[in-house]
């Protein structure tokens, strides 16, 4: 017999809990199901121990240029591996078993452990237990993509969930993708001390990106000695006598061998549906396997709904919880918010980082529109240069008739923060014109934004 509740969340990521706390707080009687920890990626093996670890290897990385800033530093900066992967579970484990507490103790909600699946319609199957509900909210996220490589069943690998174990320094980490995840754990391993090679399918790194962007950052890691191979085909796998892992490819049309102590696979994600046996169920998937939504995340069948990274529409822990809030608004809220409300905006948060807001100089000219465009390279900035971080540039485009924002791309120190002035001047629809006669601290890098937006030029 299965037992009645309100609904029904699956899946502890970035919106699943949030939800369920709403839900149960509003008087509904809840339960959220989670087959491995509560967070999901982003607090388990995402954001959160990433940042962390990026941060400690900012620290090695500043370390090592200490005399360029007159510090003095006896010996040789060296990272042990142990207190790093420690640092990093201690604040994943706070945050995941914070989430644990917080669920446990609210009314009306019960948190089960297990994978769920459906075993009709509207019945949910985990650990023996069968639960209906009128309300179904599917919030089970995404996995590595693992290839079909020639060899790669025979080496061991790493993804972004098992290097979360690792507590060696690799002595050399290649790395397949040149994204995301490649570049934060690329940047990051070679800051600990590893050799680091990547290997990308694309011309360009981060490809989605315009190319001024992507080939600075090249530039950026390879001056830190990071090998870099694009245009990749044809990837083969092999152990090598004594441990380690031989990694053919052709490289644009030339074929290359990289011999590497680890081998990380970084070349995507793939939304978390098998499990859930949806084939009892009429909920519609699209051809790349996403949970198919409307703008208010309802899946074709009414009183089932997806949220996050399931649905393919963001793959951002800010687009997973923004979707809680567009759906417990309009559940509960009597708000009718919705996913194109949205602007889009991400941060790439290797160092420097790139925060990115709404449409690229590719986007725009795809468009048609009339544009200007404003441009600071780091080394106009007088904090950079006092900071010593003079790699990268601002970049604004607004649109020439209605001089409202359209994009921009900060790949310059805090850019991850201060994209947030261009993203919430596009959220106020305020005119460049009002950010262009604000006064802004001196001497911040914010500073110069203003001056930027008085030297606006027209997008040739
Ligand atoms: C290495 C890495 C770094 C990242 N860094 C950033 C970053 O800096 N900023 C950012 O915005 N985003 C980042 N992301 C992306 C971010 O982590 C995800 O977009 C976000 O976690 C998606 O949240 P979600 O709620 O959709 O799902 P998830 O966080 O993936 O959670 C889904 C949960 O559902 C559970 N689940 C799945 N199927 C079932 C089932 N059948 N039954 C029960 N439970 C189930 C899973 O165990 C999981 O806990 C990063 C991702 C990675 C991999
Ligand atoms: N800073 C952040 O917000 C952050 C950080 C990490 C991850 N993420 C999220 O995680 C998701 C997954 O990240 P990702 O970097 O794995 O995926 P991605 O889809 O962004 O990039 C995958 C990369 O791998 C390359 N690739 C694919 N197949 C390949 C092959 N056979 N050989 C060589 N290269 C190949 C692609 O060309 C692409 O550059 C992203 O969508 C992102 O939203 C976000």
């Amino acid at each position: 017999m299965a037992e009645n509740v309100d609904a029904i969340v699956i899946g502890g990521g970035q919106a699943g809990p949030f939800l369920a706390v709403r839900l149960a707080q509003a008087g509904m009687k809840t339960v959220i199901i989670e087959r491995s920890h509560m967070g999901g990626t982003c607090v388990n093996n995402g954001c959160m121990p990433t940042k962390t670890m990026v941060a400690s290897a900012r620290v090695a990385h500043m370390a090592r240029r200490a005399a360029e800033y007159g510090v003095a530093l006896a010996g040789d900066v060296r990272v042990d591996m142990k207190a790093v992967k420690a640092r990093k579970d201690k604040i994943v484990e706070a945050s995941s078993t914070g989430l644990v507490k917080w669920i446990e103790g609210t009314e009306n909600l019960e948190l089960i452990w297990g994978t769920a699946r459906f075993t009709g319609p509207r019945e949910i199957e985990v650990g023996g237990r069968v639960f209906s509900a009128p309300r179904i909210f599917l919030n089970t996220g995404g996995s590595p993509v693992v290839p079909d490589w020639p060899g790669l069943a025979e080496v061991s690998y790493l993804t972004n969930e098992s290097i979360m174990d690792l507590d060696v320094l690799p002595d050399h980490l290649i790395i397949v993708g040149g994204s995301y995840i490649g570049l934060e754990f690329a940047q990051m391993f070679r800051r600990f001390g590893s050799r680091v090679t990547v290997v990308e399918h694309g011309e360009r790194l981060i490809s989605r990106e315009d190319p001024d962007v992507s080939d600075t950052i090249r530039e950026i890691l390879e001056g830190e000695g990071i090998a870099i191979h694009l245009n990749s085909r044809d990837i083969s796998v092999a152990p090598m006598d004594g441990g380690g892992v031989k990694l053919n490819a052709n490289v644009g049309g030339v074929s290359m061998t990289a011999e590497g102590s680890h081998l990380l696979l970084a070349i995507g994600r793939t939304p978390n549906v098998e499990a859930l046996n949806l084939g009892v169920t009429d909920v519609v998937v699209t051809e790349r396997g996403f949970i198919k939504v409307d703008d208010q995340l309802r899946t074709n069948v009414e009183g089932i709904w997806a949220m996050g990274d399931v649905t393919g529409h963001g793959a951002f822990t800010h687009t997973s919880y923004n979707d809680f809030e567009i759906v417990a608004a309009n559940l509960l809220d009597n708000d009718p918010r919705r996913v194109s409300d949205r602007i889009d905006t991400y941060a790439l948060f290797i160092d420097p980082p790139l925060g990115r807001v709404g449409m690229s100089e590719a986007d725009i000219r795809r468009s048609g529109r009339k544009a200007l465009v404003g441009l600071m390279p780091m080394t106009r900035v007088g904090r950079a240069k006092e900071k010593g971080e003079t790699q990268g540039f601002m970049k604004v485009f607004v649109d020439a008739e209605s001089e409202l924002f359209l994009g921009a791309a900060f790949l310059c120190t805090e850019g991850d923060e201060i994209v947030h002035i261009i993203l919430d001047a596009m959220a106020g629809k305020v005119p460049y014109t009002v950010l262009k006669r604000a006064m802004h601290i001196h001497p911040t890098v914010s500073e110069l934004i203003p001056t930027m937006l008085q030297e606006l030029k027209p997008l040739e």
